[in-house]
């Protein structure tokens, strides 16, 4: 029988109770079955018929008709649409919990319902985000592959892969070192075979400055670092182009020639995908012991609570860690 996925509900004050009822009213009949961990009263709250379970394979039996929930309750009342730090370690736990669960194989994926980074700075959180607590949560589990995190964003058949995530513009440049940029290649290449099942992975890479750098004056990365790399990557025998302008790398006919792009930072990946796909785009963190995926929106504070918030993210990210976690698991 297939394993469950398991789900973190995110910041109780945002969209996350309101998405996960709905992509659980959306995916009920759908296999796999998936147990969240969070406050059960927050998903009751939303209309639906909630079970509280122990373990992730209590999952199974209940989910075509209820709900499964492994009840953490949290600490402080949720006030909707205002996050409240002292929730926040709740929120990380509930996350830590969930790693255990995949990593000790009693769930075959992990995703999670957006977190808002401010209350859980606020709160002592010393990650930048889910991608990097989660991959110091499996830093000690093997992994045979070169290991990321590296942040993938999916949308339609665009995969726009990170370099830097989470860092100022101002910052980029100097991050943007051969090591960081092949190992991130490297990363991606061998995920879409593991995780993709795509044999013969071709990736692109976006130039970091306008026009790949016009020969030098527009900025020298692109001749003292991205080309050099790109070499060095194809002789390894991965297919990389050399860096390409980024204006015209995402458009139909350009995505068509690669199966993802290597981004230099945040928004260059992300705003194609939101354009492309805002409400289907998913977030996958690749090279990584175990899979997890994730809605590539955040919580929504301006709509929570107003029965308005797409799930439609949500119910991506969980058909993709599925999709995921069958092919990794078939290899
Ligand atoms: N994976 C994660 O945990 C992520 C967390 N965030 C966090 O979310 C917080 C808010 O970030 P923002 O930049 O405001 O982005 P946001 O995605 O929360 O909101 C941007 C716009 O999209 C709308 N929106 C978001 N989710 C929606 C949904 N499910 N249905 C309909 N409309 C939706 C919002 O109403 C808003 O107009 C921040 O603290 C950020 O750190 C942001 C992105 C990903
Ligand atoms: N902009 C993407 C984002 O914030 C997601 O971060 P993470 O929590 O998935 O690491």
């Amino acid at each position: 029988m297939t394993r469950p996925l398991v789900l973190t509900l995110g910041e109780p004050a945002g969209v996350g109770p309101e998405i996960v009822a709905a992509a659980w009213n959306a995916l009920k009949t759908e296999p796999p079955a998936f147990a969240v961990i969070g406050d059960a009263d927050l998903l009751r709250a939303q209309g639906v018929l909630v079970v509280e379970i122990n373990t992730p394979a209590d999952a199974l039996q209940p989910f075509g008709r209820a709900l499964p929930v492994i009840h953490r309750p949290l600490p402080a009342a949720v006030e909707v649409g205002r996050p409240d730090p002292a929730n926040a370690p709740a929120v990380a736990d509930g996350i830590e919990e969930a790693v255990s669960f995949v990593l000790s194989g009693e769930a075959s994926g992990l995703v999670t319902a957006p977190i808002a980074k401010a209350p859980m700075y606020a709160s002592g959180f010393r990650f930048p985000g889910h991608t990097e607590f989660i991959a110091e949560l499996t830093a000690d589990a093997p992994y045979p592959g070169t290991r990321g995190p590296v942040m993938m964003l999916t949308a339609k058949d665009l995969r726009a892969c990170l370099v830097t995530i989470h860092v100022a513009l101002g910052q980029v440049a100097e991050l943007i070192t051969a090591d960081r940029v092949a190992r991130t290649a490297r990363v991606v290449h061998e995920s879409l075979k593991r995780d993709f099942a795509i044999a013969r992975p071709r990736l692109a890479m976006a130039a970091l400055n306008p026009h790949a750098g016009e020969g030098g004056a527009l900025g020298v990365e692109e001749i003292e670092t991205l080309r050099p790399v790109a070499a060095q990557l194809r002789a390894e025998g991965i297919d990389i182009t050399d860096p390409r302008p980024a204006d015209t790398l995402f458009h139909d006919e350009a995505r068509a020639g690669y199966d993802a792009a290597l981004c230099m930072y945040h928004d260059q990946a992300l705003i194609p995908v939101k354009t492309l796909d805002f409400w289907g785009g998913v977030n996958v963190s690749l090279g990584l012991p175990i899979i997890r995926t994730s809605p590539d929106h955040g919580t929504g504070f301006d709509i929570a609570g107003q029965g308005i918030a797409r799930a439609d993210s949500l119910i991506a990210a969980v058909r993709l860690a599925s999709e995921m976690a069958a092919a990794r698991a078939a290899r």
